[in-house]
C-alpha cells in the first residue's frame, strides 16, 4: 500500500470564494406578499403562453356575464357552422389551417408537455449535472394527417443518432407505435416524427414516364413526406436489397418505366440478365436490347460483350470528355440484374463463375463515367454472397430479415439513424429505405407498383423503335 496517495492533474477547489453574507430580518407580511405576486406573474405568463385555451374561455365568461346563456350558445353554434362550412368548401386549407394547429395545441399540452421530463429521464436523454437536473427542451409540436413533428432542442453532448436510437422508446411513452429522429438544418435541434397513420400504407400507382429521362432525378415511387422519390443515375450504380417477396421486382420496373421515354427515342439501351429462369423480367423483352436468362455461359457473353462497348467508348471518350452524354448512336447502357447472387456466388461452374465475377468488377468500377450503368437486385447482402457491393455508390434496402444486414447494405450506422428495414413489415412490399444527398438519415419511401398489365403495356407503348420482333431473345 503507497504512504501517500497522489492524483496526478488539476484540482478543482469546491467553492473557489467563501462569502459571508450579513443575516437579515425579513417580516412574514412581506413574504406572503413576495409569494403572492410570484403566483400572480406566473398564472398572467401561463395565461399568455396559453391563450388559445385562455381567451376563448374569458371571452364566453363575459358573454355569458353580458348577454346570459343563449346568446353564448348562439355564438358556439356559429362558430361551429362557420368551421363547417370551412371544412365542406375547401377541406385541405382547413385542415392545414384549422384542425391540426388547434390539435397540434392540444397534443403539445396533454401529449407531449405532461409527460416530457419523465419520459426524457427514463428514456436517457435526461442528464444531471453539479447537483441540477437538466431535460431537452420541448420547442413545437406540429401535427398532420399521419402524425405528430415534435421539435426539440438537444442537450449539450447529444447528436441525432442518440434520438434516432430512443425514438422507438419515445414513441411508445407517448402511446404511439412508430418514431423517427431527423438532424436539422440546425445542430442544436432535432425533429421527432411520431407516426399515428402510415403515409405509405396504400400502393404506389406507376408513376408518368417522362418523354426525356432525367438521368439526375428518375421518379420511381414516393417518400414518406408526400413528395416524389428521385432517383440519381447518371454517375452511379443501384444496389437493391430485400428478403424474399419484398418488392425488389417494383423498384426494377420502376426504374424501367422511368427509362422507357428513352428506351422508345434510342437514348438508352436496357440490357436485362433474370438468372431466375426468366420469370421476373420476360414481359419487358420488347424493351430490351439484350435479355438473357437461364444459361449462365450466355449471361457470361452478354457481360463480356458489355465490357467491350465500355472499353471502345472509354477509348473514344478519353481526352474528349470526362463524362459521357447520351446520344442515338451512343446510347446511356443500363445493365438491369434480377438477382445477383445468383450470377456471383451461387453457381456451381466455377469457370464462368469468374468470367462472370470479372466482367462485372470491370464494369462497376469502370462503367459509370462512359455511361453503362449496374442495376442489380440482391436477397442476402452478406460479404460473402457480394464481393461488389462498395462499387455500387446507390443503395435501396426494402425489407431485410436482420437487423445487421441494413448497415451491410446502407453503410455503418445506417440503422441507428432509423432505417429500421428489418421492422418492414411483410404486409407492406416495395417499402424500404434509401439514402438522399445530403440528408443524413435515410429517407423510407414505397416505390411503385406495376402489374402485369402495366408491364405489357409498357413494353407496347415504348419498345425499342428496330424492335420488331417481340420474342427477341440475346443469349450471347
Ligand atoms: N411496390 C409495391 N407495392 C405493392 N405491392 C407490391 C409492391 N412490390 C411488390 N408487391 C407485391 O409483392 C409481391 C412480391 O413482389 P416481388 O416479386 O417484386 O418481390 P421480390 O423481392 O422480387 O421477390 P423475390 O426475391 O422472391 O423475387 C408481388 O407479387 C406484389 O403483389
Amino acid at each position: 500500500m503507497p504512504l501517500i496517495n497522489v492524483i496526478p492533474g488539476e484540482k478543482v477547489p469546491v467553492a473557489p470564494m467563501n462569502l459571508r453574507l450579513p443575516a437579515w430580518r425579513i417580516p412574514g407580511w412581506l413574504l406572503v406578499f413576495w409569494w403572492l405576486l410570484r403566483g400572480v406573474v406566473r398564472l398572467s405568463v401561463l395565461a399568455v403562453r396559453y391563450w388559445w385555451l385562455t381567451a376563448p374561455t374569458m371571452a364566453a365568461l363575459w358573454i355569458w356575464a353580458r348577454f346570459g346563456w343563449p346568446v353564448l350558445v348562439g355564438v358556439v353554434l356559429a362558430v361551429a357552422g362557420l368551421c363547417l362550412g370551412w371544412w365542406r368548401w375547401h377541406p385541405a386549407s382547413w385542415l392545414r389551417f384549422g384542425w391540426f394547429p388547434v390539435v397540434a395545441r392540444w397534443r403539445r399540452l396533454w401529449v407531449y408537455r405532461r409527460g416530457w421530463a419523465s419520459v426524457m429521464a427514463t428514456c436517457g436523454l435526461a442528464t444531471a449535472f453539479a447537483g441540477d437536473r437538466y431535460v431537452p427542451q420541448l420547442l413545437a409540436v406540429r401535427c398532420d394527417r399521419f402524425g405528430d413533428r415534435v421539435t426539440v432542442r438537444m442537450l449539450p453532448g447529444q447528436i441525432p443518432d442518440d434520438w434516432g436510437q430512443a425514438a422507438e422508446r419515445l414513441a411508445y411513452a407517448f402511446r404511439l407505435r412508430e418514431g423517427r429522429a431527423k438532424s436539422t438544418g440546425r445542430p442544436d435541434r432535432v425533429v421527432l416524427h411520431f407516426v399515428r397513420r402510415d403515409p405509405l400504407a396504400s400502393t404506389v400507382k406507376p408513376l408518368p414516364v417522362p418523354v426525356v429521362p432525367d438521368l439526375d432525378g428518375l421518379p420511381l415511387g414516393r417518400r414518406e413526406d408526400g413528395d416524389l422519390y428521385r432517383l440519381r443515375l447518371a454517375g452511379s450504380h443501384v444496389l437493391i436489397a430485400g428478403a424474399t417477396n419484398s418488392g425488389k421486382g417494383s423498384v426494377i420496373w420502376s426504374l424501367i418505366r422511368s427509362l422507357a421515354g428513352g428506351v422508345r427515342s434510342g437514348l438508352v439501351e436496357l440490357w436485362a440478365f433474370d438468372p431466375k429462369g426468366g420469370m421476373e423480367l420476360a414481359a419487358g423483352v420488347p424493351l430490351f436490347a439484350r435479355f438473357a436468362y437461364d444459361d449462365p455461359d450466355s449471361m457470361a457473353g452478354v457481360l463480356e460483350e458489355a465490357v467491350k462497348r465500355m472499353r471502345q467508348r472509354a477509348a473514344q471518350l478519353r481526352g474528349v470528355t470526362r463524362q459521357h452524354v447520351p446520344t442515338v448512336d451512343e446510347p446511356l447502357i443500363v445493365l438491369v440484374v434480377d438477382e445477383l447472387a445468383a450470377l456471383t456466388a451461387y453457381l456451381t461452374d466455377r469457370k464462368v463463375r469468374d468470367r462472370i465475377k470479372e466482367a462485372l468488377g470491370l464494369l462497376l468500377s469502370q462503367g459509370r463515367a462512359v455511361g453503362v450503368h449496374v442495376v442489380a437486385a440482391l436477397q442476402d447482402p452478406r460479404k460473402d454472397v457480394l464481393p461488389f457491393r462498395d462499387l455500387f455508390p446507390t443503395r435501396i434496402a426494402l425489407r431485410l430479415t436482420e437487423p445487421e444486414q441494413v448497415d451491410m447494405v446502407l453503410g455503418d450506422g445506417a440503422r441507428n439513424r432509423g432505417a429500421v428495414c428489418d421492422r418492414i413489415p411483410e404486409s407492406s412490399p416495395g417499402v424500404g429505405y434509401v439514402a438522399l444527398d445530403g440528408v443524413r438519415e435515410p429517407v423510407r419511401v414505397r416505390f411503385s407498383y406495376l402489374s402485369d398489365t402495366d408491364i405489357r403495356d409498357l413494353g407496347r407503348d415504348y419498345r425499342r423503335l428496330d424492335d420488331t420482333d417481340t420474342g427477341r431473345e440475346v443469349a450471347a
